[in-house]
């Protein structure tokens, strides 16, 4: 399983004065947390896409993490999210044949949810990705504010990263050159079926301020 580590983003909502990745959480970086919970789940390479700015602090991380065997590369991202997926999956050896995609924005993703991903793939899914219930109830709104629908709660779900899929599925959503905010959407798009596993409260995207003194809390309470 190889798995790319989507890290190149700003972090515009963060307002660090630093892309977000290489922001300090509990004397790491975002990164570093990242690369510590995808090596735990045990894959054959990893892809690391940061800013082309961040280059070679990302190496130097790279240095700093054990890695046993595993290959570990870091290559320049782009302006949307999708691209730098899509630079992330050109790295990746031949050898791969099942992808996982993850933010490291959820660097305090547990080793299970990656296990769940992978499991489902790994017995024939052509996607899996994990997702929580919703708690509150969704409307969907016109430009005006006004709603235009009430989608039943029980059918939604709050999906987060690894999303794993079978390599050559995602790249030939890939290849058909569409944005989206997530890759599931983009197999989706193609009709493929993508199923969503037991995700986890502590897989949570940090965004904003409030989600990283979060993320600070987790960690503490975990000792
Ligand atoms: N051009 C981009 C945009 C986002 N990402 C990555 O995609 C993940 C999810 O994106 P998000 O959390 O929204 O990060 P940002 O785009 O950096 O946040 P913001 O929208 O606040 O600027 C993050 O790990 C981010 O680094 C990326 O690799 N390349
Ligand atoms: C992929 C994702 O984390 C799933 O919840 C999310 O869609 C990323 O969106 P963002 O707009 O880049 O935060």
């Amino acid at each position: 399983m190889g798995v790319v580590v989507v890290a190149a983003g700003s972090g515009t909502r963060l307002g660090a004065d630093r892309p977000k990745a290489f922001v300090e959480l509990a004397g790491a970086t975002i990164l570093e947390h990242a690369l510590r919970g995808v090596l735990a789940a045990g894959p054959a390479e990893v892809v690391l896409v940061v800013p082309q700015a961040q280059l070679a602090p990302a190496r130097q991380i790279v240095e700093r993490v054990p890695a046993q065997d595993v290959g570990v590369a870091v290559v320049a991202g782009g302006a949307e999210r999708t691209e730098s997926v899509a630079r992330g999956l050109d790295a990746l050896s031949e050898r791969v044949t099942m992808v996982l995609v993850h933010d490291a924005a959820r660097c305090l993703t547990p080793v299970a949810v990656f296990d769940r991903v992978v499991a489902a793939v790994a017995t024939g899914a052509a996607g899996a990705i994990p997702g929580l219930p919703v708690v509150d109830t969704i409307k969907v709104v016109d430009e005006r504010g006004v709603i235009t629908s009430t989608p039943v709660r029980e059918s939604l779900r709050a999906v987060q990263t690894p999303q794993g899929f079978d390599r050559a599925v995602l790249a030939a959503a890939h290849a058909a050159g569409v944005l989206a905010t997530d890759d599931a959407a983009l197999v989706e798009a193609l009709g493929h079926d993508v199923v969503v596993v037991e995700g986890d409260p502590r897989a949570l995207k940090i965004t904003t301020p409030e989600d990283l003194a979060r993320a600070e809390r987790l960690l503490a309470a975990s000792g």
